[in-house]
């Protein structure tokens, strides 16, 4: 819906995040450093603070076999799946459906001591992308969350440090084709997922409380994400 109030923002935002997300890591400017490694998955952080408070800039590049980057996006922004792989989630809600393609979440995480408890409310917006790398190859998906505000959910007014966060998830679709006469099967895909992150806490928290939760959370968000994703598709079609 082109119509809505946070149109304008969405599309800015939408397109400023995959720019980023395409660069590479030479290219995002310097100063990120590599925290976490498992396999294709490469995690990196910068350190930055805001007003003393760690909000470290996270990007994430992971190739996973089987699945395709509309599969990946779907589950990542569809409401029904998130309390199976988003493990520090304590309630969901969805505030607002704008249209079919972005929504309003409202979200509060478990508390880690001993930190107060954080909710997060967010648009989230999932888009299909031309792939001008190769016009009749694969589009690419992407998912963008960006922190907003809603009357009924003023920030810091229950028990909640509310956080601000702007994330980003980018998928590339790579089919690696058969032999001639051979159908296509899920042993021809490949996913490039690009995850990039900024969560700003909000509130005053310990910087190396954040940076341990961080570098415990974030590797375990994406790898038991992409696992579910292969896990809830691999019977099923295969959704370009
Ligand atoms: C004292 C801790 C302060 C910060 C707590 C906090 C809040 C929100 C978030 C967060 C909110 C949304 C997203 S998402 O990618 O949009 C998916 C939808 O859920 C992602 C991460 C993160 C963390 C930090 C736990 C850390 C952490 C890291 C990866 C996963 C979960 N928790």
């Amino acid at each position: 819906a082109t119509n809505h109030r946070l149109w304008p923002e969405i599309e800015r935002m939408v397109e400023a995040q995959v720019m980023m997300a395409k660069m590479g890591i030479g290219e995002c400017g310097s100063g990120w450093q590599l925290f976490a490694e498992d396999g294709e998955m490469k995690m990196y952080r910068r350190e930055e603070e805001v007003d003393g408070m760690v909000v470290d800039p996270l990007k994430a590049v992971h190739v996973v076999k089987g699945i395709t980057g509309h599969e990946v996006c779907h589950h990542f922004f569809s409401p029904q799946y998130r309390y199976d792989w988003e493990t520090t989630l304590e309630h969901m809600t969805v505030l607002e459906t704008i249209s079919d393609d972005t929504l309003v979440f409202l979200q509060t995480h478990k508390r880690i001591w001993p930190a107060s408890q954080r909710d997060g409310l967010f648009w989230s917006h999932i888009r299909k992308l031309p792939n001008e790398k190769d016009r009749d190859g694969p589009d690419i998906w992407t998912v963008v969350n960006n922190s907003t505000d809603h009357p009924d959910y003023p920030p810091n007014n229950g028990k909640c440090v509310r956080v601000f966060l702007t994330v980003c998830l980018l998928c590339q679709t790579t089919v690696d084709p058969p032999k001639e006469g051979m159908p296509l099967t899920r042993d021809n895909l490949s996913c490039k997922i690009t995850y990039c992150s900024v969560v700003n806490p909000g509130g005053w928290a310990p910087a190396s409380v954040l940076r341990a939760v961080y570098k415990r959370e974030y590797p375990k968000f994406l790898k038991r994400f992409t696992a579910y994703v292969k896990n809830q598709t691999q019977s099923k079609p295969i959704m370009f």
